[in-house]
């Protein structure tokens, strides 16, 4: 009671201080507080209570202190046994087994939308509740179900309504409302487990004429996170969007639904050339200045349609955390040609070459004075290289004044057991080969910074433009994305995004973590 008085008090005072900004005749509106009645009363209270809490006063009478307590178990017993006055008639004996059991549900709406989509039988012409939204207004009551059979809306028969007019009459009810219902006598329990997946499509509800409800539909994009909370229907899941979790799901195609969707686009969409280049790699291991995206685009030869557009619409992730005797996550730097990203991976490794390393690139050319096989490069023969190409062991590999040069998987798992974390720069394709178990990668998506448009040179403008297409297709793979502004800067950020992916919790695809069978 005291922190009662005392915080109604505070409240007088913070009011007092509000009006007094806001008012030029503060002070006068000041005076008639202070001397208003009920605050002198609050006043003595307060000051009463001070002294009995200096005090510390006793019960008057010794038994109080159990009667209080009685008290205080009796009201529980009272709620626990459902001992409610007035007593309700008793049921009659005789209730058909089939007798329907009405539900009369009443919920404030509060201009906040129902939370559940209905459905007609066309058979029967009943309207029944199709699924209720969870964290929706209908969800929090429980008291509506899916199957549940809607009789009445405030006091409308809807049986034989097209469930349009029935939303109608729900879009026009404000406040309360009342609906009867014959609940479903197989209620699904509502145990579903929480799956989180990481969308590799972008969707938006309201280009989708398919969607029972655009309304409860919800929009995501690649890359974002969904904690996924009812499957219950086969075609329209119930999500949310990490990680604020707590707020209402909303409707999204299923992983079935949104393949089929796809091939439909697929059908649609004219060929479109493969981004793929397996000859295009970057300067970490190479002489030459690479052709930008956007020229090894141009210049690609090979027509098929998208594949990635047919690619799993949702990938389940897990959160993971590194064991300690664990390899380190493998960490690829990816930008558009220019962006600093060998820049970054080369400062990083000088800043602390016994924690940070690159893998050491395989060539065909023969070994010069100085070099050590192993340590420049893997000098090979250009048959045992062509031999690693056909065995899928490299990442990326290309050809330059006539000699090859590769960095292989084995190069990197190399590095990661020496205990090294191993940084690659790598083109934005190689991401899905360089998905595996064994590397568990963390990708980092290195960006121009934004220039005002007039401190925009041509340079400037053709790399933001590579950039977005980068990010356009692949960023449904970046864990991190990294502004190389100012280079010093940059790294320090880098150096703190590695600690954390090696660290701390991190979303990846769950057969990533699965145990090995
Ligand atoms: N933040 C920065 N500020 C100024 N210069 C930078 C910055 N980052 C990188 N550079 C410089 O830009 C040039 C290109 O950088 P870098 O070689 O790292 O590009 P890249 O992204 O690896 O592209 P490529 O694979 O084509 O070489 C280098 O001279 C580098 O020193």
């Amino acid at each position: 009671m005291c922190s009662g008085v005392s915080e109604v008090l505070s409240s007088v005072v913070k009011d007092v201080d509000q009006a007094v900004s806001r008012n030029i005749n503060g002070a006068q509106l000041l005076h008639e507080l202070l001397s208003a009645p009920w605050l002198c009363a609050l006043l003595k209270i307060y000051e009463c209570l001070l002294k009995f809490q200096r005090l510390t006063p006793s019960p008057v009478l010794p038994y109080a202190a159990g009667l209080s307590h009685e008290a205080l178990l009796s009201s529980h017993d009272s709620v626990a046994q459902s001992d409610y006055e007035p007593v309700l008639p008793p049921l009659p004996d005789e209730i058909p087994e089939d007798e329907e059991a009405m539900r009369i549900v009443c919920l404030v709406k509060n201009n906040q939308p129902l939370g559940a989509t209905i459905r007609k039988d066309e058979a029967t012409g009943d309207i029944y509740i199709a699924r209720v939204i969870h964290g929706g207004l209908a969800d929090r009551s429980a008291l509506l179900h899916p199957g549940d059979l809607l009789v009445e809306v405030n006091g409308n028969p809807v049986v034989g309504l097209e469930p349009e007019q029935v939303i109608h009459i729900l879009a026009n009810s404000q406040g309360t409302i009342l609906f009867k219902v014959i609940p479903n006598p197989s209620q699904a329990s509502n145990s579903q487990t929480l799956v989180c997946m990481r969308a590799m499509v972008d969707y938006c509800p309201l280009q989708d004429s398919s969607i029972p409800c655009p309304d409860a539909g919800m929009a995501f994009s690649r890359g974002d996170l969904l904690q996924v909370v009812d499957q219950s229907d086969g075609q329209w899941w119930q999500a949310r969007k990490l990680p604020c979790a707590t707020s209402c799901a909303g409707l999204i195609p299923s992983a079935s639904m949104l393949k089929s969707k796809q091939r439909e686009q697929w059908w649609c969409q004219p060929l479109q050339c493969s981004l793929t280049s397996p000859a295009g790699f970057r300067r970490s291991f190479r002489v030459w200045k690479r052709t930008s995206y956007r020229k090894r685009r141009q210049s690609c030869t090979t027509c098929s349609p998208n594949t990635n557009a047919l690619s799993t619409p949702y990938e389940e992730v897990v959160l993971y955390q590194r064991p300690p005797q664990e390899n380190h996550r493998l960490i690829i730097l990816v930008g558009a040609s220019g962006v600093g990203v060998n820049e970054l991976r080369k400062r990083l490794i000088k800043l602390n070459p016994s924690t940070f390393q690159g893998p050491v690139p395989h060539t065909t050319r023969s070994i010069r004075a100085g070099e050590q096989n192993g340590r420049e490069y893997h000098f090979v023969t250009k048959e045992l290289f062509e031999y690693m190409v056909c065995n899928h062991r490299f990442v990326e590999y290309g050809e330059s004044k006539g000699q090859l040069y590769g960095i292989s998987t084995d190069a990197i798992d190399e590095v990661l057991k020496r205990g090294r974390m191993c940084i690659i720069d790598a083109e934005p394709h190689s991401i899905q080969l360089l998905r595996t178990k064994k590397f568990k990668p963390y990708v980092i998506f290195i960006k121009p910074p934004k220039r005002e448009t007039k401190q925009k040179n041509e340079y400037f403008a053709e790399l933001e433009e590579t950039s977005k297409l980068i990010e356009a297709k692949y960023k449904q793979f970046f864990d991190s994305v990294l502004v190389n502004d100012d280079l010093q800067d940059a790294c320090i950020e880098l150096c703190s995004i590695i600690q954390q992916a090696q660290d701390e919790p991190q979303w990846i695809p769950v057969s990533w973590g699965r145990a090995e069978d």
